[in-house]
């Protein structure tokens, strides 16, 4: 039988409850749900888009149960009804160079403690995961998605004039196929759910996500010896994350060089301005 988080008032429970509370954290809270499971949860409103101190916020969370050697899934989440995560925050892109610099080297970081976690990790899906909100996702070991079809994932990177770093195209590529991977780039696609079930993108569909991924964590993955989960994850990521360290660097110029050149600047004030504009019309 699955209990919830408040009857485990286990001494990580609180170890966990105190450091959010020291800090000024406020983006991401952390919980021990089940023995050995743990919720990360995501909540920075409207649309938990990652900015710089949201990304880094993410990843000290990741960064503290990852040397917890109790819990050994976690289980990634939002308590923002109808979304994931909109991905970064474009406001973002507009900053000065330094700050590109460092919201840029937080995002990379994100990717390394979620993709490179030893814990099995699951991403329950309640609404749209667009971009980096996808990337969240794909860093995951399992994907469980809303089956409330007004939810969308996907990378969208192309319709905002600008194209996905080479390591998330990896990612998708890795995950759907070249073939799937290479049109859905270019052509910006966002899936309903049936249609990311489809393709490979998303594991399962469910009405309720966090429920299911529980489920499947308690009555499936704890059930495989961890640290042979943790073996299989190497063998299929180890190779991966070497690249991105020897690439860390010029992915980080990159990123820059591209962000900043004007015919992309324009085109992402365009976009903030198409977004703000669907918001008038509601
Ligand atoms: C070889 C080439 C290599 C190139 C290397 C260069 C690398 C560059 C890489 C760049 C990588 C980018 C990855 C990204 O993640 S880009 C972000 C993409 N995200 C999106 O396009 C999502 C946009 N948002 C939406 O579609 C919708 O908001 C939503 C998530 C579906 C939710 O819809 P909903 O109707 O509920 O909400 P609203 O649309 O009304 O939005 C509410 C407010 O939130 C603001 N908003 C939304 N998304 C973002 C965002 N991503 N960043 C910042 N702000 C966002 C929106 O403007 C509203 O704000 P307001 O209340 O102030 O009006």
């Amino acid at each position: 039988m699955i209990r919830s988080a408040l009857s485990y008032p286990s001494k990580k429970n609180l170890v966990l409850q105190c450091l959010r509370r020291m800090s000024s954290l406020v983006s991401t809270s952390v919980s021990e749900v089940h023995p050995g499971v743990a919720h990360v949860t995501m909540h920075s409103p409207p649309v938990n888009s990652l900015s710089l101190s949201f990304c880094q916020e993410l990843s000290q969370n990741l960064q503290v149960i990852h040397k917890d050697k109790s819990i050994d899934i976690i289980l990634l989440q939002s308590d923002i009804p109808g979304i994931f995560s909109a991905g970064l925050d474009i406001k973002e892109f507009t900053q000065p160079k330094e700050r590109l610099m460092e919201f840029w080297t937080a995002f990379q970081q994100l990717y390394i403690d979620l993709y490179g976690a030893s814990q099995t990790t699951i991403a329950c899906m309640e609404g749209s995961a667009p971009a980096a909100g996808c990337m969240l996702a794909l860093s995951c070991d399992y994907r469980v998605m809303t089956s409330n079809t007004k939810a969308k994932i996907g990378l969208n990177e192309s319709l905002l004039g600008i194209a996905a770093p080479p390591w998330l195209a990896q990612q998708m590529m890795d995950t759907v196929g070249s073939r799937v991977a290479e049109l859905s780039l270019w052509r910006g696609t966002l899936y309903a759910p049936e249609q990311a079930l489809a393709i490979g993108l998303v594991d399962e569909l469910h009405e309720n996500p966090r429920e299911r991924a529980l489920e499947l964590a308690v009555a499936e993955f704890q059930k495989i010896p961890r640290q042979a989960r943790a073996a299989s994850k190497t063998l299929t990521r180890q190779k991966r994350l070497k690249h991105f360290h020897q690439e860390r660097q010029a992915d980080l110029e990159h990123f820059v060089n591209f962000i900043t050149q004007d015919a992309v600047q324009t085109q992402l004030r365009g976009y903030l301005q198409q977004l703000a504009a669907k918001k008038n019309k509601k």
